[in-house]
């Protein structure tokens, strides 16, 4: 019979390949000078049309389903949003690294590149917006499979403190801003699961503003700020197909 050592060594190279996941490489990605940022609310909601080509959104969706994803549970701990959908996620510093800097995302958010239609930042202002000097993205990578039915109920998100690894020293951080990179839209059969935004009243007896809907494209990648200036945010329910999302924060230096 083998020793149990050796069981248990095989078992944690099992694991091991299980929570290191082989990403696919980045392909079809438009040079950065075609990004640029969109600003849907000033200081609070941007997007990033044709971040991702809808090839490789496709290419993840069937590789992301491949994951162990788990079943949030319907019932959240105390002063938890109800958070209905399945959920992978893998503490991961070169895959938020490769998706900081291999993607142009890094280049149109500190500013290497500036589009002419884009929202136009000068060093002062981009340091306002993100909150300090974004050093790269939150390792901890979470992957969002909502089928018919399941959501993200109205919640804030917090700022964490993280570690950013970096040559020759990792780098403190904080994260300041949301990063949700929808692969998944109505023209890939899912209806409904709109990232939506309340603003909150100027004056408790005001009537409550619009809330602002942003509907899911693909390939399209969504920044909020999140923290102590979050605005309340829900994912709404999916209604057909499966919405997919991988999520991230920018983090800036403290
Ligand atoms: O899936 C969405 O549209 C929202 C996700 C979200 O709010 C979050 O990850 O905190
Ligand atoms: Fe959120």
């Amino acid at each position: 019979m083998a020793p149990k050592r050796k069981t248990r060594v095989s078992a944690l190279s099992v694991t091991q390949r299980l929570v290191q996941p082989d990403w696919p490489p980045f392909r079809s990605i438009l040079p950065s000078s075609s990004l640029s940022l969109h600003e849907i609310l000033p200081n609070q909601i941007i997007t990033i049309s044709y971040f991702w080509p809808s090839s490789l959104c496709k290419t993840y969706v069937s590789f992301l389903s491949s994951l162990p994803l788990v079943t949030t549970p319907g019932k959240p701990k105390k002063g938890e949003a109800i958070r209905v959908n399945d959920r992978f996620q893998i503490q991961d510093a070169s895959f938020a690294k490769r998706l900081w800097e291999e993607t142009g995302l890094k280049d149109v958010v500190i500013g290497n590149v500036q589009s002419e239609d884009g929202l136009q930042l000068n060093e002062e202002t981009r340091i306002q917006l993100w909150g300090g000097e974004v050093v790269g993205l939150n390792p901890n990578i979470r992957i969002y499979r909502y089928s018919k039915g399941q959501f993200f109920d109205q919640h804030y998100d917090d700022s964490n403190n993280v570690t950013v690894p970096s040559s020759p020293t990792d780098i403190s951080a904080r994260t300041t801003w949301t990063l949700l990179l929808y692969l998944t839209s109505r023209s890939s059969g899912c209806l409904g699961g709109e990232t939506v935004f309340y603003p909150s009243p100027l004056t408790k007896k005001a009537a409550p503003p619009e809330p602002i809907i942003v509907d899911l494209e693909v390939g399209t990648a969504l920044l909020h700020r999140h923290g102590a200036e979050c605005m309340l945010h829900e994912g709404r329910e999916v209604l057909a197909g499966e919405k997919w999302v991988i999520r991230s924060d920018l983090c800036v230096g403290l």
